[in-house]
């Protein structure tokens, strides 16, 4: 019988597996290339809804969130692309123009013409996307991140692309239920989203200026752009507040409550949890985590003009539970790539929970919070934001999330912590896709 590891022996086993796990643990080229081509193709089929319906209604729920992310896509696979080979780079070069077009054609007034255009428009992207998904995996082609040099693809980095794509969707749906179920007029929508984009990649950038010492030490964040002195740390920090100023200006036409709300985001991220909070903590998730349930209460303020001083509560107070969600999300969310990551957080001196309580009691905590988060995210349904069919979804959705966080009490694998890490992002992205889904069926 072979003889039992040692404690030492099992800590120098787990630490090799966790240096051995990638920085990214994907190539992210194909699978963005993919993702892109079936986000251009739902958007054909909103555009197809847009022409054919009797009152040519932009109804669809998904419709500013498909096209976001099909831009989103695009954008990273222009940086992605270099590295492919030359077909690959000019199809992602064509997608660029036909992707603007389709946006820039939707206009709340139906012309015939427009709806036409929109729809050529959003068939040509999803066959260029198409191609490109198709050439990406039918060749040889290597992960970009690596290769990547050019000072534009490192700015993105400092964004956190990714990132800001979910913290946009909590922006977006609230905008749609703040707003009676209707979508409020189409340049707020698309400022609050810009808004939200120069905000988040903003206040990322500069908590990556700040963190550059600890970022240098983790194997998960030492490949960025300043531990890797491809940038500077000045153009790092200008380029944070550049974005987080404008954020602001861009906001402001939505109205002040939305632009104040972001900049609070920016300031309680920036401030209360990089600068104070993370490094002294072990709350340091918990309560930082506020700065992440922001965004819904923006797109809230965004799709309504509330007067915090005039109105009444009732009217902010769903705003205060979609808060609570994102909030009480957080810490699975993030405790999950926490017990991953363990070795790294204490390698750095950072006073995360498993690192100071340890893997078993953060464990117990993943599921207290799932349990709490379930129990708020039911409490929607009787403000009377959403319906029952939001209801049935985010019991099943819940219900998943609870089986992942549990199956860790018992599977105390990596492997059983990437996937309540990665569910953790599908379940956000559905239950405020399952809010938007119930406001437009049941109205
Ligand atoms: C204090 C709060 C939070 C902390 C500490 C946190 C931490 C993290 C960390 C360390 C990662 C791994 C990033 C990487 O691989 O480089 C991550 C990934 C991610 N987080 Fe969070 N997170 C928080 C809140 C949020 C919020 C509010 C959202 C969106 C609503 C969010 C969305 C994501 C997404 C989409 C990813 C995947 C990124 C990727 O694949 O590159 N996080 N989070
Ligand atoms: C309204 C508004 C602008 C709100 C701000 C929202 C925002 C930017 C949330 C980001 C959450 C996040 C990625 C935390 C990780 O920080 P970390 O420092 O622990 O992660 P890292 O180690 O990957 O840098």
């Amino acid at each position: 019988m072979p003889a039992l590891a040692t404690p030492e022996q099992q800590n120098e086993v787990s630490a090799a597996i966790s240096e051995r796990l990638p920085a990214k643990p994907r190539d992210s080229f194909r699978p963005t290339a993919a993702l892109t081509a079936v986000f251009s193709a739902l958007t054909t089929i909103n555009s197809l809804w847009w022409v054919l319906s009797p009152q040519h209604t932009l109804a669809p729920v998904l419709f500013a969130w498909l096209l976001l992310t099909a831009l989103l896509g695009l954008v990273s696979l222009v940086g992605s692309s270099r590295a492919a080979h030359r077909p690959i780079q000019w199809l992602t070069w064509l997608a660029q123009p036909l992707g603007i077009a389709v946006i820039a054609l939707v206009n709340t007034t139906y012309a015939d013409w427009v709806g036409w255009a929109n729809l050529a428009c959003s068939v040509a992207t999803t066959i260029v996307t198409g191609l490109v998904a198709y050439m990406a995996y039918n060749s040889d082609i290597s992960t970009p991140k690596a290769q990547t040099n050019s000072k534009l693809a490192d700015f993105r980095v400092l964004m956190k692309f990714r990132i800001i794509s979910l913290l946009l969707l909590t922006t977006l749906i609230p905008m749609y239920l703040a707003n009676g179920g209707e979508w409020p007029k189409f340049y707020i929508v698309v400022l609050t989203l810009l808004g939200g984009t120069l905000a988040a990649g903003g206040a990322n950038a500069i908590n990556m200026f700040y963190d550059r010492d600890i970022d240098a030490v983790m194997s998960r964040t030492k490949k960025r752009p300043l531990p890797n002195n491809r940038l500077t740390q000045w153009e790092v920090l200008g380029f944070g507040l550049t974005l987080s100023v404008l954020s602001f200006l861009v906001l402001l036409p939505v109205n002040l409550l939305t632009a104040i709300l972001a900049v609070s985001g920016i300031f309680y991220y920036v401030v209360i949890y990089t600068m104070w909070l993370k490094r002294t903590t072990v709350q340091n998730i918990v309560i930082g985590g506020a700065a992440g349930a922001i965004p819904p209460m923006v797109g809230w303020a965004a799709g309504t003009d509330i007067n915090l001083f005039v109105d009444s509560p009732i009217k902010w107070l769903p705003a205060v539970f979609l808060f609570a969600i994102v909030f009480y999300w957080t810490p699975p969310h993030f405790w999950a790539l926490a017990i991953i990551r363990r070795e790294d957080y204490a390698k750095a001196g950072v006073p995360m929970l498993p690192v100071v309580k340890g893997e078993a009691e953060t464990r117990r905590q993943i599921v207290l919070y799932t349990f709490i988060m379930i129990a708020l995210s039911f409490m929607l349904v009787s403000l009377q934001v959403v319906g029952l069919l939001y209801l049935g979804l985010a019991m099943v959705l819940g219900a998943i999330f609870l089986y992942y966080a549990a199956n860790m009490m018992r599977d105390h694998s990596h492997a059983a912590a990437w996937k309540l890490y990665r569910y953790s992002l599908l379940y956000l992205a559905l239950l405020f896709v399952a809010m938007g889904i119930d406001r437009a069926l049941l109205g």
